[in-house]
């Protein structure tokens, strides 16, 4: 093939990559040299080349392969004045194994440095493998109405709560269902650390511009972890900026951080306003029945992966009833069980569960305090631990005491005497007040079950 047939060669790639990856990525690569297996390529960017090699040789090669060429071989180069420089060897076949990550966009042709990609995404992330419960089913239906794609409706989406519930799980499903409706759409992905990342090396670089125009040229733009930029203030401008930009083109915003935006310190009140704008929804603690539902999804893959182990009934119940912190640490248990278990070739039984997982099981058994609920809730609500404990009746000290008081009965074991005794020696009826005063507010109250949430989520771990 000479390498003036390559221009008609790539055009058949339009069918297989779409217009939009033809013209962004395709286009501007030119055949450099056949050699044997090998095929070179001239790219304009390190970044470029990286990108069309994991993206798209697959797809290049075939299409050579299609034409009667013997390539197996694809090598991407930055040209220069003196030798070429090898960006990066794609493999010769796809490589074989588990699903790789899928790597998110890059939005610009030619550039002449390092492009700005969103993250990878997790492949495995995916709504079908997201177990739906009452604390995350909110969560679950609005990301599912954003990834339909459907006109913007919402702006932005806020996904928040706390560690290991789902959060990045749910970001990248939506991620992963978006470009699977629309090929052609631009979803950038990225965590708000990277943001910043990008964009301090934007302005150490000088490449504010491309930096701006990249972040706006994008049709959905996902960030994780938002809370991350608090208190860095150019980052947060730049942030204000983009998002601005986006919303005024009507473009998806999709925001997680691992608390409501009223509740991130050092976040500008402007940016949290903009926050609130859209659909605020959180991913509440798991419950009992959400865990076994996740032990049990995942349980399946392992039975597939181990053929020939066997799960004593009650094993999964168990898990799901001891450990209560967070779905990361549950998966990290039932990975671990399944490994031993193959290794030493037994049957999982309660027993094999408690031996090979008592260093998880005593951290999850850790009881939480009356005193702990005391000393976070004064400190949420600014009040001092012995008004807490002691006989004031102002409002604004007996709310808070009421909202300890609630918090104990709910997330301890204790009688209502006995917490009685720990708020300086009141008697049962008066925590029972207390705690009714808080569900009958609950019903109407959103600020005070927005706090009722994360004083759980902290003390909860
Ligand atoms: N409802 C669910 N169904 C299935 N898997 C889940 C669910 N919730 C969480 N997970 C799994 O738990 C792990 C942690 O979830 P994820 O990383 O999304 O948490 P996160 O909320 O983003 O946490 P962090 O605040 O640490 O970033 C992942 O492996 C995820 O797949």
């Amino acid at each position: 093939m000479t390498i003036e047939a390559w221009g008609k060669l790539r055009e058949e790639l339009i069918k297989r990559v779409g217009r939009n990856n033809y013209t962004t990525w395709i286009e501007p690569i030119r055949l450099a040299e056949l050699r044997g297996p090998l095929a070179r390529f001239e790219v304009p960017t390190t970044f470029f080349g990286d990108w069309v090699s994991r993206n798209f040789s697959d797809h290049i090669l075939h299409q050579l392969n299609a034409s009667g060429q013997d390539v197996s071989r694809l090598e991407f180069f930055v040209p220069t004045v003196s030798q070429p420089r090898a960006v990066r060897a794609a493999a010769s076949a796809p490589a074989p194994g588990p699903a790789k990550p899928l790597p998110r966009l890059a939005q610009r042709r030619a550039a002449n440095d390092d492009e700005l990609p969103g993250a990878t995404l997790d492949a495995r992330f995916t709504f079908d493998s997201f177990v739906v419960g009452k604390p995350n089913e909110l969560a679950h239906a609005a990301a599912r109405r954003v990834a339909e794609g459907g006109p913007v409706t919402f702006n932005p989406l806020f996904l928040y709560g706390g560690v290991g519930l789902g959060k990045t799980h749910l970001m990248h499903a939506i991620a992963h269902e978006l470009q699977a409706r629309q090929p052609e759409l631009r979803v950038l992905y990225l965590s708000a650390e990277q943001f910043m990342y990008r964009f301090v090396q934007a302005l150490r670089d000088k490449q504010i511009m491309d930096f701006k125009e990249i972040f706006r040229s994008v049709d959905v733009l996902m960030v994780d972890d938002v809370q991350f930029i608090a208190g860095k203030d150019s980052t947060q401008e730049e942030f204000f900026h983009t998002f601005n930009a986006l919303v005024d083109q009507n473009k998806q915003i999709i925001i997680s951080a691992d608390r409501a935006p009223g509740e991130i310190k050092d976040l500008e009140d402007r940016i949290k306003s903009r926050l609130q704008c859209g659909l605020v929804v959180d991913l509440h603690p798991t419950d009992y029945e959400l865990r076994l539902g996740i032990l049990q999804q995942k349980a399946e893959f392992y039975r597939q992966q181990y053929p020939g182990l066997q799960i004593a009934n009650g094993v999964l119940a168990f898990l799901a009833h001891r450990i209560t912190t967070n779905v990361r640490v549950l998966e990290g248990a039932l990975t671990r069980l399944f490994a031993f278990a193959s290794l030493v070739g037994r049957e999982i039984t309660l027993e094999l569960a408690q031996d090979c997982l008592a260093d998880i099981l005593r951290a999850s058994d850790r009881k939480l305090t009356i005193e702990e609920i005391q000393r976070k809730v004064a400190e949420h609500y600014n009040i001092r631990l012995s008004d807490m404990i002691g006989p004031k009746r102002l409002r604004n000290i007996a709310r808070p005491r009421q909202v300890a008081m609630y918090l104990a009965k709910q997330l301890t074991p204790r009688s209502l005497p006995e917490i009685g005794r720990r708020f300086g020696g009141r008697d049962h009826t008066t925590i029972m007040h207390g705690v009714r005063k808080i569900e009958e507010l609950m019903a109407t109250d959103s600020q005070l079950n927005d706090d009722l949430n994360l004083l759980k989520r902290l003390l909860q771990g």
